[in-house]
């Protein structure tokens, strides 16, 4: 998959991730602090990232601030994203499976470098559920 990530510092695991999708053959597009060229603060690194699902430039996002919080909500101002922030893999799994989220979100400051082995490997192996009770919650989020 191409996926875009971005984080607002270098801090934590921000570099990790890059490198574990890496590693696990998908092709990363940096942003915020991850890039050479542009601005590093949480809502225009997370923006830049999640308009990348949004306009299909990108399969996935993740976006990673010190909290997740910041990262998470402004990744999900932009249509057709859902963002999920996850600090373990049960959660991950979770939201790729119940609420067809594209986009993590990562708490640089809560993740360790094992934690975020075991949510990107949830998360890259979840797929999201064809109950129907399930689709009409997503589909719904476009409708809110
Ligand atoms: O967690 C965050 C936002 O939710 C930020 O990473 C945190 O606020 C630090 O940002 P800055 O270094 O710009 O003060």
């Amino acid at each position: 998959m191409r996926i875009s990530v971005a984080a607002d510092s270098l801090d934590g695991v921000a570099e990790q991730v890059v490198t574990a999708l890496r590693e696990r053959g998908h092709e990363v597009i940096p942003h915020g602090a991850l890039s050479a060229e542009e601005r590093d603060d949480w809502a225009w690194a997370s923006e830049s990232a999640a308009r990348d699902v949004s306009e299909g430039r990108a399969d996935q996002a993740v976006v990673c601030c010190w909290t997740g919080t910041g990262a998470s909500i402004a990744a999900n101002k932009v249509p057709g994203v859902r963002a999920a922030l996850c600090v373990d893999a049960y959660t991950a799994d979770g939201a790729r499976k119940w609420n067809d989220a594209n986009a993590l979100a990562i708490s640089l400051r809560l993740t360790s470098a094992v934690m975020l082995d075991e949510i990107l490997d949830a998360w890259l192996a979840g797929r999201p559920s064809t109950d129907s009770a399930d689709r009409a919650n997503v589909a719904h989020l476009g409708e809110i």
